[in-house]
């Protein structure tokens, strides 16, 4: 049949349709009106049992972005790359930089849910914009979702739900994530760009896969904490010498979480107040650290100040403008208090919504007060330490890409007698020559250790002949005593 064919008579039905809807509109008794256009509706819904809801891009005079509408679209971009025929790609600006792909206008996926099917459609409006001299057209675009009738409180009570989370999910899981640090009681925020992973973290492998599995449990126990009524965070204290990977370990954390890094310098803030004001503002899916706990915070009450420590002869007090704005950030008034940190850990944090970690690092557990670490506060504590030879294994993997070499078996024995931190031995693994020389940095290690070893075996020495010095000393100065008594008594 040529399309002329077809075309002519459906011309005419439109023709004729439009001329009787005209004339039923014109001349139709308004009260018999009604009655036909409600059964009309019905039979409409008879031959045609579907709902349709329709979620607009800009809602609101404001043209505000949708929440709704990008919940969705997240929610669609895996279905609409394995459905759709036509895609749109985009870069996501994440800390992958990840290529993210989503249904063009006009395309259709369909969804699955307790075994209900419904469809989803990108539809377009176009039209033309009033706003600028120039001849211009606006595009706004609406997500449709067709099911059918029979179905509605199940989409529109679970269905609509569990996209618009499982939607959120994914947009978090997408964003580029920040490393806020506070400058007095203001927050500012860098990308978050860590690289470390637990993957790359030298230590035993019991332990870390131990972390990992309590790090994903938490991050998956919304309804858990919610039915035992507490708040869901969770402490951790990693404690151990400097240079053992305690904030190599945050980073790996808030990488393997997704979660944002606030970086709470204590010292910055003046009191319990600002504490508060800043730690409200941290938002859900974080990690709060506050490192050197120890040095920023006197445990008695009073507060230390650890920056000052550091440069107190430094150069920086001989400038008069450096001191001026290290004085505001640093306040000589500063109160916060271990009680007022305590009382945020327990009540104050407990306020706030979704799921944050606080994690406290120190290199002197046995200065810290009990009362901040005890469990329930710092549910975890754990121990960064020198470096064992499996924890070697690791960096070398890492490093050298080798799991094993000739030099190993020295290398063990020199760990079984000397300790060494991580990052020193990271620093000996690190390539000496272009392209890097497995063998060099091995020897580099050995070297590094025997002469730790020969230094550790001199201060021993050195220690043990002042001890005995000082023993000498005491020895002399008793029988001085003792004579200066017999002598005494002798008149
Ligand atoms: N366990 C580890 N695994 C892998 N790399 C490590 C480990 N420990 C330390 N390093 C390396 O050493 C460097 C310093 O480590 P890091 O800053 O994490 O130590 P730290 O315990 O936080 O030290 P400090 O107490 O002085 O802050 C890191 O950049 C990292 O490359």
């Amino acid at each position: 049949m040529a399309a002329k064919d077809f075309f002519t008579p459906l011309g005419s039905i439109i023709a004729s349709l439009m001329f009787f809807w005209a004339m039923f509109q014109q001349y139709f008794p308004y009260e018999l009106r009604s009655h036909v256009e409600k059964y009309s509706k019905r039979l409409v819904t008879l031959i045609y049992p579907y709902i349709q809801i329709t979620f607009h891009e800009f809602t609101g005079e404001r043209f505000m972005r949708s929440e709704a509408y990008s919940a969705i679209e997240n929610y669609l971009s895996s279905k609409s790359s394995t459905q759709a025929k036509r895609l749109k790609a985009d870069i996501v600006r994440n800390s992958n930089q990840s290529l993210v792909l989503s249904m063009d206008d006009h395309e259709e996926v369909s969804d699955e849910f307790e075994g209900i099917k419904l469809w989803w459609s990108l539809g377009k409006n176009i039209t033309k914009s009033q706003v600028s001299f120039y001849p211009a057209t606006d595009e706004k675009r609406y997500y449709k979702l067709t099911f059918h009738k029979r179905y509605r409180e199940k989409v529109l009570d679970s269905y609509l739900a569990s996209v618009l989370k499982e939607g959120k999910a994914i947009k978090v899981r997408n964003r580029m994530r920040k490393l806020y640090t506070n400058n007095g009681s203001m927050w500012s925020h860098v990308v978050f760009e860590h690289p470390a992973t637990f993957q790359t973290l030298a230590m035993e492998p019991e332990k870390k896969q131990e972390i990992i599995e309590d790090l994903i449990t938490f991050s998956k126990a919304e309804d858990f904490y919610a039915r035992i009524g507490r708040a869901w965070k969770r402490g951790y204290l990693l404690y151990g010498p400097p240079g053992t990977g305690k904030s190599t370990m945050i980073a790996a954390m808030a990488n393997l979480l997704g979660y944002d890094l606030y970086d709470l310098e204590l010292t910055a803030v003046r009191d319990n107040t600002e504490l508060r004001k800043l730690l409200i503002e941290t938002s859900s899916k974080s990690i709060i650290v506050i490192e050197d706990i120890d040095c920023s915070l006197d445990l008695t009450g009073q507060r230390t100040n650890k920056k000052k420590e550091k440069v107190e002869d430094g150069d920086e007090n001989k400038d008069p403008r450096q001191k001026l704005v290290k004085e505001e950030r640093e306040p000589k008034n500063s109160q916060v208090t271990l009680s007022g940190l305590l009382n945020f850990i327990d009540g104050l944090w407990s306020a706030c919504g979704g799921e944050r970690l606080i994690v406290f690092t120190t290199n002197h557990i046995e200065k810290l007060d009990p009362a901040l670490i005890r469990k329930g506060r710092m549910d975890k504590h754990i121990e960064l330490s020198y470096c064992s030879f499996v924890a070697f294994k690791a960096l070398a993997k890492n490093y050298l890409h080798i799991e094993s070499h000739e030099l190993f078996e020295r290398i063990d024995e020199l760990f079984g007698e000397i300790k060494m931190t991580p990052a020193d031995v990271a620093e000996h693994l690190m390539p000496k020559t272009v392209p890097g020389d497995v063998e060099v940095s091995l020897r580099s290690l050995i070297q590094g250790l025997e002469l730790a070893k020969e230094e550790a075996k001199v201060k021993a020495e050195k220690e043990a002949q002042e001890q005995e010095q000082e023993q000498e000393v005491k020895s002399e100065i008793k029988m001085q005593q003792n004579s200066v008594k017999e002598n005494g008594d002798v008149k």
